[in-house]
């Protein structure tokens, strides 16, 4: 059995054990766990001196990722000393077998894994108002992260304008295992959106008790694994989502996006503010669409200067906290190419002023420790 209770096969020669040893360090692309410990590895066999034969069982038989892990197996198998030849074949878990993982991943994680007590950092994305780029902010944040080492997650709850699968580049879809849902993973995020569950043609009316019932699902249902930081895409405003992501999220912090302007900060100091109510700490300002210096040295400011530093000046006062404005990121077109294209600029192109302010920003955030600092206690009981 493996340290999950599941099933691991029996070996027979020492060149069959050398082949499972090393089959411990391929991971499962989506769980995430070595696929020894979650009983893939349904058996082992030399089938002639030097010759293996190993059968992966997958979770569920239109598995998008089935080349990615007979691949993984193949290349993990064929170093091993005295392996010549591997055969990688693939089947499929029976419904009994499926169930035995589910819950053993299940009873290896507490029903909210952001609840109490969680080392995970959460930080929820706010804006005021649409359109201020809070959503490339978000994707370019979590990939960045990712590339420093650290496990990241992002749920987009922005139900109306779900764009974070399109600004990741993510076409795979979550895989459902009845009650348990195993997010895409793109450029190391585990990603999982409310537009992978929508019908694209089709509007949906969200109601409150909707939206928070979704978001609900999306922090218990969905196998995260352990992550270092979650983030999450809220819809613009202070809508009822903000609201259950407090709720649902105890511990989350804000992280607030502007646009430099005078009117969108006060905007988006009036979503900041939420925080007030929710006891939510503010984990800092991101000022969007910044100056931008033209080839000629001119510098261009659209919509101003100054709104971030506005925005974080008026949190710090009314939160009595400090609030940090963490960086400025300014208009560039390698930005907007870099979302049109799935390939965030923090990737693809490091080194434009909008890729180094974000990877600024995401170092400040990685750096900072954990604690209770500037947290507020609730001025209601939840
Ligand atoms: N710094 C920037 N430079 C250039 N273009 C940008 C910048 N930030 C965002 N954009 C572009 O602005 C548009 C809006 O960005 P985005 O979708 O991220 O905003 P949003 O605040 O998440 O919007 P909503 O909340 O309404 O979905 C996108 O086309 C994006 O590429």
């Amino acid at each position: 059995m493996s340290d999950l209770g599941l099933h691991v096969p029996e070996v027979r020669t020492d060149l069959e054990r050398r082949v499972l040893d090393r089959l411990a360090t391929v991971q499962d692309p989506e769980i995430r766990r070595p696929v020894t410990e979650l009983g893939m590895v349904e058996s082992v066999v030399e089938t002639a001196p030097g010759t293996v034969e190993v059968t992966v069982l997958l979770t569920i038989e239109a598995c998008p990722l089935r080349g990615t892990i007979q691949g993984d197996v193949a290349a993990a198998v064929a170093d091993v000393p005295g392996c010549d030849a591997v055969d990688v074949r693939t089947g499929v878990m029976s419904p009994e077998r499926r169930l035995a993982l589910q819950d053993a991943l299940r009873a290896a994680r507490p029903a909210n894994p952001f609840g109490e007590g969680s080392l995970t950092r959460v930080l929820a994305v706010a804006s005021g108002k649409g359109g201020v780029g809070k959503s490339s902010v978000t994707a370019n944040l979590a990939v960045a992260l990712a590339a420093r080492g650290l496990a990241v997650g992002l749920i987009d709850a922005d139900v109306h304008g779900y764009s974070i699968p399109g600004l990741l580049g993510v076409t795979a879809s979550p895989t459902k295992l009845d009650r348990m849902i195993l997010p895409p993973v793109v450029r190391d995020v585990k990603v999982i959106s409310i537009g992978m569950f929508l019908d694209e043609d089709r509007p949906v009316a969200w109601r409150g008790p909707m939206l928070h019932r979704a978001l609900e699902q999306f922090v218990t249902d969905v196998h995260w694994g352990d992550l270092d930081v979650l983030l999450v895409d809220l819809p613009p405003g202070t809508g009822d989502i903000a609201i259950s992501t407090a709720q649902l999220l105890p511990a989350s912090e804000l992280l607030v996006v502007t646009t430099p302007q005078h009117a969108a900060a006060q905007v988006a100091a009036r979503a900041g503010q939420l925080a007030e109510q929710t006891g939510q700490a503010v984990a800092g300002v991101i000022e969007n669409m910044g100056p931008m210096t033209l080839p000629d040295g001119t510098v261009l400011d659209v919509f101003g200067a100054g709104g971030g530093q506005e925005v974080a000046d008026r949190l710090a006062r009314v939160l009595g906290s400090a609030v940090p404005l963490l960086g400025s990121v300014p208009l560039d077109p390698a930005l907007r190419r870099g979302g049109d294209s799935g390939d965030p600029v923090v990737l693809s192109a490091p080194d434009s002023p909008a890729g180094r302010a974000l990877a600024g920003v995401a170092e400040r955030l990685a750096v900072r420790p954990r604690g209770l600092a500037g947290r507020r206690l609730p001025l209601s009981p939840r």
